[in-house]
């Protein structure tokens, strides 16, 4: 059985409107709408979405907070809400909004205190902490309170107090969001590294979606409740056509010619010096002996499709034509 697996997950949530002076009129909404996943052990995979996608709303049904309306969830083979305890053995959590170190003791203090909290053998817990410490570079603000540490301090102390019992499974909701560039970066680093070790498997929400690309192989994508894509990031690109692209600068203006066999033209600029093309059946190197045959190529540069294009149109695509 995967480590992580949900048929026909479903959270409805009932609201309540205010309609005119008195009346109030009682919806129910469906945030999670049949979400089938299985996840196997040492994956790491993004789950994004738009806000409001229900992304969170499916991690807390995954981690025992909420309760499902309908559907199958099984966490490390255990229904999270009934086996809640056992099941916090397992995993661990990182929900950005909501911290499981002590505001008011030093960081070492709450790392302490959870070794006694989850039961760990002293000398697996120092040896936990002291490879959260060396790579995500703790030990300068050890021993300053929780509430005083800056953003990027306090989550690199969440994700080591989110792993110090060896769980099985990482749940991350926006591990990056607020975090400077540094921080940003050695969050992921770190996460790569756990990941790349193959005996966690992490699952992580995430708005930026250079965590995405650094981290993750698998892609689900959810929206309005309901998985609209997932696969490899590559699959994502093919789906939706992205394209590489070939700048080419040249020495003389570019003339106006037709775009050579199986590319086409994106953008015309630097007084038609500068050229980018697609590459849709041709290969780079095809494109650039053919550029080079017409003489006035100077310099070039290959992009790689890019993440942010690909999801923007994925997200905009009309309910259809997703699958
Ligand atoms: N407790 C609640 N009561 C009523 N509606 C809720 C509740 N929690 C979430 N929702 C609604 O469910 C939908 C999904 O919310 P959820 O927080 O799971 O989205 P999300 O994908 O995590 O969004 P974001 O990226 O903005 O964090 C939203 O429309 C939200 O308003």
């Amino acid at each position: 059985m995967a480590l992580i697996e949900t048929r026909g997950l479903r959270k409805e949530f009932v609201v309540r409107r205010k309609v005119g002076r008195l009346r109030r009129e009682r919806r129910v909404t469906a945030a999670v709408h049949g979400v089938d996943l299985s996840i196997e052990a040492g994956e790491m995979v993004g789950y994004i979405g738009p806000n409001g996608a229900g992304k969170s709303t499916t991690l807390k049904m995954l981690t025992g907070v909420l309760s499902p309306s309908a559907g199958e969830v099984r966490v490390c083979g255990l229904r999270p809400v009934a086996a809640r305890t056992r099941l916090a053995l397992r995993i661990g959590v990182v929900f950005g909004q909501r911290s499981q170190l002590w505001w008011d003791l030093p960081l070492a203090e709450s790392f302490r205190l959870l070794r006694h909290v989850y039961r760990v053998p002293a000398a697996e817990h120092s040896a936990r902490l002291a490879r959260c410490r060396r790579l995500l570079e703790l030990d300068e603000f050890l021993d300053t309170p929780v509430r005083q540490l800056s953003l990027g301090q306090r989550m690199r102390g969440e994700i080591t107090a989110a792993l110090l019992h060896a769980p099985r499974i990482l749940f991350l909701d926006e591990p990056t969001i607020g975090l400077d560039v540094v921080s940003k970066q050695s969050v992921r680093a770190f996460l790569a590294e756990l990941g790349a070790a193959g005996d966690t498997t992490l699952m992580l929400t995430t708005h930026d979606l250079a965590d995405i690309e650094r981290l993750c192989r698998r892609l689900v994508v959810i929206d309005h409740g309901r998985v609209v894509h997932d696969g490899t990031l590559g699959e994502l690109h093919a789906r939706y056509e992205s394209r590489r692209r070939v700048v080419a600068e040249l020495d003389a203006p570019w003339d106006g010619a037709a775009a050579p066999a199986g590319t086409s033209i994106e953008a015309v600029e630097a007084d038609a010096h500068r050229v980018t093309f697609a590459l849709h059946t041709a290969t780079a190197g095809e494109l650039i002996a053919s550029l080079a045959a017409g003489g006035a190529l100077r310099d070039v540069s290959v992009l790689e499709p890019d993440i942010e294009d690909v999801v923007s149109r994925l997200y905009a695509a009309p309910e259809p034509t997703r699958s």
